[in-house]
């Protein structure tokens, strides 16, 4: 059974049932809507907490009814039939008055006489004692009231705390004075701190600046500073003995969150590096005797050759694999969000920014690997910057004055020679030498036929699991055509040539000829082209073959036709409409 609610008060009620006593001079108990007798005056004294179940009839009809009852002949009155003390019933005189708390009866006060002279006193003046019962009914009413509300207050305190420990944000009290009054699980952990932290000064000074939706804060508690981004909220007109709420994140943890939720892909590892060709074994060796160096890297090499799969090695090779990589394809970028996307902005920086400010690439990168992608795409007066980064190690916000240390290795890569750009006054020399500390040259696939049968066989595995599939064989032809063609777009072209293949294969999980591209089946040696390129053909027909052999290189998807598209120089819509 549950407490009653009479009962979780009980002293209280204990205090009312001795005030009655007191003022009208009789016998006094309260019993609960269980029954229970939570209060008595001195008749009943040692059956408090008694279930009265057996003998109390009337107090049961009060609360069935919730109806005053005056018993003016206990033991003879109708209610009184079933009570087991009927015969031997001392009362002379009960009056009963029902708790009301809303629309529940929740006990009753029972008036006890046991003399003629109280029964005469309490009737004689009936109507001011009935008026009196009831109003200390609703003052013990009133108390439960009072009693629950505190019990909902503690349980919401209760529950905002649970809350608050188990969101992921760090939440500061602060009083007055600067002390701490509460601390989340979260600022625990984040900050290093105890629950012995409680009441220590902290020193909070902001940085004028937001990024990242918050401002940005360099707080020292305990004699340690911690950058942090975060909202201070006020709350000292709420509650007066607090001045301030903070809720925020580490800037470090931020950053990490923000790099956790944009890089999904699966860890790359020299394993996946495919080859057997002299040339990628040595290039595997120079990897795993450089990859712990601070120096940069720049990788060269045809479009599909591997150069982000090789960067992404020399990451997990060295001793910043487990801090970030952080890759960006400088020539996907329009030159005017690039220098904002590698350095980062704060908030109000420029018209049309994200409001909350956004942290930076090289800011993202900082302790790991960047990956310039596309470097030889980088507009000169960038190149400037960049050049800078790289000696001082240092970056500022667009549109901040504070300078960030960085701690980043930066490995660029390239498919454009860059030493012709630099004779075209399209790229800085200086900058070029400052990259191209450790040269890595990535082979075109041709010049390394014998890595095209394994690099075939693991893309079959891949595509396998990827299209539950059984392909588990290669026609001799096959393997003979794949090995004569150029691979103008290298893996990447070897890449979609399977997967194209493994689409329309059929159950016997064997890739033959018939399932090879035209653009690759057709494809003649130099000898032949020149035989066909006496036929005169219409120039329409001319421009698709030249768009299929662009698409070749660069893929069928839509990042490949993309790509064909502007190294055609034409829009995608008009790439699609000279394809039909
Ligand atoms: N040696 C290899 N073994 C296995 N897969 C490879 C190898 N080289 C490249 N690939 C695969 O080929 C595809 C293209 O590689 P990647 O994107 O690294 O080339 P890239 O040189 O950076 O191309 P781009 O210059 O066009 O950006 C990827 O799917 C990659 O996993």
């Amino acid at each position: 059974m549950d407490e009653s609610l009479l009962k979780q008060i009980q002293p209280t009620v204990a205090q009312y049932a001795n005030v009655i006593s007191n003022v009208i001079h009789v016998e006094v108990e309260i019993v609960d809507n269980n029954l229970i007798r939570i209060a008595s005056t001195e008749i009943y004294k040692d059956k408090i907490d008694q279930n009265i179940s057996v003998e109390g009839y009337v107090y049961r009809y009060v609360l069935k009814t919730g109806q005053c009852q005056i018993i003016e002949k206990p033991g003879y009155h109708e209610l009184c039939v079933n009570c087991v003390n009927r015969y031997n019933c001392v009362e002379k005189l009960e009056l009963c008055t029902p708790i009301k708390l809303n629309d529940d009866i929740i006990g009753v006060i029972g008036l006890i006489c046991l003399t003629d002279e109280q029964k005469k006193y309490v009737l004689d003046n009936i109507n001011s004692h009935l008026q009196f019962l009831d109003q200390i009914a609703e003052f013990i009413s009133a108390k439960v009231y009072e009693n629950m509300e505190k019990q909902r207050n503690a349980s919401m305190i209760k529950l905002l705390k649970e809350i608050l420990n188990n969101i992921n944000k760090g939440i500061l009290v602060i009083d007055t004075e600067g002390r701490i009054r509460d601390i989340n699980n979260s600022a625990k952990v984040q900050l290093k701190l105890t629950s012995k932290s409680l009441n220590k000064k902290i020193e909070i000074e902001s940085n004028k600046e937001y990024i990242m939706g918050g401002e940005v804060f360099l707080i020292k508690v305990d004699n340690k500073k911690h950058n942090i981004i975060g909202n201070v909220i006020p709350v000292s007109e709420i509650f007066p003995q607090y001045d301030k709420i903070i809720i925020f994140d580490k800037t470090n943890k931020l950053k990490k969150d923000f790099y956790n939720a944009t890089n999904i892909r699966q860890p790359i590892t020299m394993d996946n590096i495919i080859g057997k060709s002299d040339k990628i074994i040595n290039i595997k060796e120079k990897i795993k005797r450089i990859a712990s160096s601070n120096s940069t890297v720049l990788i060269t090499g045809e479009s599909g050759t591997g150069k982000e799969l090789f960067a992404r090695a020399i990451h997990a090779e060295g001793n910043r694999k487990s801090k970030p990589f952080v890759a960006i394809n400088c020539g996907a970028i329009p030159d005017t969000l690039l220098e904002s996307e590698l350095f980062g902005y704060v908030k109000g920086a420029f018209t049309g920014a994200d409001p909350n400010g956004k942290i930076g690439k090289f800011e993202l990168a900082n302790e790991g690997v960047i990956f310039l992608d596309e470097i030889g795409d980088m507009p000169l007066y960038l190149q400037v910057k960049l050049l800078r980064v790289l000696q001082e190690m240092k970056i500022v916000r667009i549109g901040s004055n504070k300078q960030i240390e960085l701690d980043v290795r930066v490995i660029a890569a390239t498919n454009k020679d860059l030493k012709r750009l630099i004779r075209e006054n399209k790229f800085r020399e200086d900058l070029f030498y400052r990259l191209n500390v450790i040269p890595i040259e990535l082979p075109p696939l041709r010049e390394r036929k014998e890595d095209i049968e394994p690099i075939m066989m693991e893309l079959i595995y891949k595509y396998n699991n990827i299209f539950k599939k059984n392909v588990h064989g290669v026609d001799e032809d096959v393997k003979e055509i794949f090995l004569n063609y150029p691979w103008a777009g290298n893996v990447r072209e070897l890449e979609n040539t399977i997967e194209f293949m493994m689409n329309f294969v059929n159950d016997k999980g064997i890739l033959t000829k018939n399932l090879i591209p035209k653009t690759i089946l057709h494809y003649k040696g130099s000898e032949a082209m020149k035989k066909e390129d006496q036929v005169i053909k219409p120039l329409k027909t001319m421009e698709k073959e030249y768009i299929l052999k662009v698409l070749d290189l660069y893929g069928y998807d839509t990042r490949g036709k993309k790509r064909t598209a502007e190294a055609l120089g034409i829009g995608i819509a008009t790439l699609y409409r000279k394809l039909n």
